[in-house]
């Protein structure tokens, strides 16, 4: 019998489950979007329980649409949005509030007051992470201070706080309140632990100073456990049942594994609805100088953890998504290459969609959207053109703040996520950094990825050059623009940003 590894993705957008053979080739796919949760200016939040039942759902059919018999699955990984936060009772498995997404700015106040004198950078040296909004820390000390009773009962050591891997293993391992009588492991892994500010990057166990400051009783944490091992069983019934729950990261850290960038200065630019740039620095971490995070990238069972140099940006995905659902000037997310191909550039306007404030590598919370250097002749063409552009200008501030922290020069860009269908950008991102742009054949890298860590766990591949061998070139964008006009239309975008600042 033919065998495989079951990989649930659950991003912000969508949650999918991806079945992938020994060639890394995917077999099955099923995937199901949900509802973004607007409740304020800022805030942005999704329901837990429709997390994790979009995401038995999407098993159960990517099963079921390849016939799958019953054994032919060895092991499940996990990938998901990273940071988003969510807390529950462990006695009823019912979260006590929806799950805070990363975009989500309502700690701002919170981060200002923890920032004190010291500034942004007072718990970089231990997490790497400058203190923002972005992390879960201050969404789960949030819950505490707002939703009633939480704190009484998370200090009697009621409550159990977990990023959304967290939350779907122990769902999908035991979970009381889910048609079972026991509860799940309560988990994470190195990956998704280092995004929640609350761990010590070289020890990789939280920081009990951190938390304390942060007012979080550590008896809420899950676990942290290596990216690849058998945390569990499922509990599923059908198919998955009994199936070892094998491996857990990231999603940015899973399409960089997934993308094979398994030695020091590979990177890769996943394109979903933020970007984000993974550079593997190795064993040891690299401080960053120029605006990156220092986060891990992997760590496979007992070898040591590896490293990476992140670029992460808020806004990509999610402006199309808001040209579509706010503006209605496309119909699907797709729709937005015929719109910029009715002009053949972007008019002279810059959009710099500072929804969240902007992340790497200006980390300014005071910024907000603009979109700059509107005259008359401006038309809903040039605004799907500068809205794609805004994507590719943003990645190349991120490229040269990486070459700055590393010196690693980039001489190609390997690229996936959902936003790599558009051909228009990535011509354009080609042309933007001058370098080509290259897709895999299989863009579902992040998971990819998860189910890569999970098949190591279980010996369905052996090791990492299997993985090298599965890599395979798809498409490759060549630089087409003239350098004076790349730098031309660069500045530019760096004059429109300037003007998003001090406006909060
Ligand atoms: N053809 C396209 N052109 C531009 N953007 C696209 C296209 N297709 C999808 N997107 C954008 O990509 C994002 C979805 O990518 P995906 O990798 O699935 O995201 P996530 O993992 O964040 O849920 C959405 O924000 C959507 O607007
Ligand atoms: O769900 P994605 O693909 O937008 O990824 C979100 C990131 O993990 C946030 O850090």
């Amino acid at each position: 019998m033919n065998q495989y590894i079951a990989a649930v993705d659950q991003g912000t957008t969508s949650s999918r489950c991806i079945v992938f053979d020994h060639d890394g080739r995917i077999v099955s796919v099923a995937q199901t979007e949900h509802e973004q949760i607007f409740p304020r200016s800022g805030w942005v939040e999704h329901d837990p329980e429709t997390l994790w039942t979009n995401t038995r759902e999407v098993a159960a059919l990517a099963l079921a649409k390849a016939d799958l018999p019953v054994g032919s699955i060895v092991a499940i990984g996990i990938t998901n949005q990273r940071e988003t936060a969510v807390v529950w009772d462990r006695s009823t498995g019912k979260p006590v509030y929806n799950a805070i997404v990363w975009q989500d700015t309502r700690t701002d106040r919170l981060i200002g007051e923890l920032a004190g004198s010291e500034g942004v950078d007072r718990y970089r040296k231990t997490t790497g992470l400058p203190l923002s909004t972005y992390f879960s820390g201050p969404k789960v000390r949030w819950i505490l201070d707002n939703v009633e009773g939480a704190r009484a009962k998370a200090e009697a050591g009621q409550l159990a706080f977990g990023t959304v891997d967290s939350w779907i293993v122990w769902n999908l391992t035991g979970g009381i309140g889910n048609g079972t009588q026991e509860p799940g492991v309560h988990v994470t892994d190195v990956t998704n632990a280092s995004r929640t500010m609350l761990m010590n990057l070289e020890t990789l166990q939280w920081d009990p100073q951190i938390c304390a400051d942060f007012g979080i009783p550590m008896s809420m944490l899950p676990q942290i456990r290596s990216s690849s091992e058998v945390y569990g069983y499922s509990r599923e019934r059908g198919p998955l049942a009994g199936v070892p729950v094998a491996g857990i990261l990231g999603d940015q850290q899973a399409a960089t594994f997934g993308q094979a960038c398994l030695s020091p200065g590979e990177a890769k630019n996943t394109y979903g609805t933020g970007n984000f740039l993974l550079l593997n620095t190795g064993t040891t971490p690299v401080r960053s100088e120029h605006g990156l995070l220092t986060t891990v990238c992997y760590r496979i069972g007992d070898a040591p953890a590896v490293y990476a140099l992140e670029g992460s940006v808020a806004v990509t995905g999610s402006l199309v998504q808001w040209l579509r659902d706010n503006l209605g000037i496309i119909r699907t997310a797709a729709e937005i290459e015929d719109l910029a191909a009715t002009v053949p550039d972007n008019g002279g306007a810059y959009f710099v969609p500072a929804f969240s404030g902007l992340f790497a590598p200006r980390w300014r919370p005071d910024a907000r959207g603009v979109i700059a250097g509107l005259t008359r002749f401006v038309n809903k063409g040039h605004l799907a053109r500068a809205a794609l552009e805004a994507t590719a200008y943003q990645t190349r501030e991120v490229i040269e703040a990486m070459r700055a922290d590393s010196g690693v020069e980039l001489h190609t860009l390997k690229v996936d996520g959902g936003m790599v269908a558009n051909r228009t950008l990535m011509q354009f991102q080609a042309d933007i950094l001058g370098v080509p742009v290259v897709r895999p054949v299989v863009a579902e890298t992040t998971a990819l990825g998860a189910a890569y860590a999970a098949g190591l766990a279980v010996g369905f591949w052996e090791g990492e050059d299997d993985l090298r061998r599965n890599w395979a070139m798809g498409h490759t964008w060549e630089p087409a623009l003239d350098e004076a006009e790349r730098e031309r239309l660069y500045g530019e975008w760096n004059k429109a940003v300037e003007r998003t600042y001090d406006w909060t």
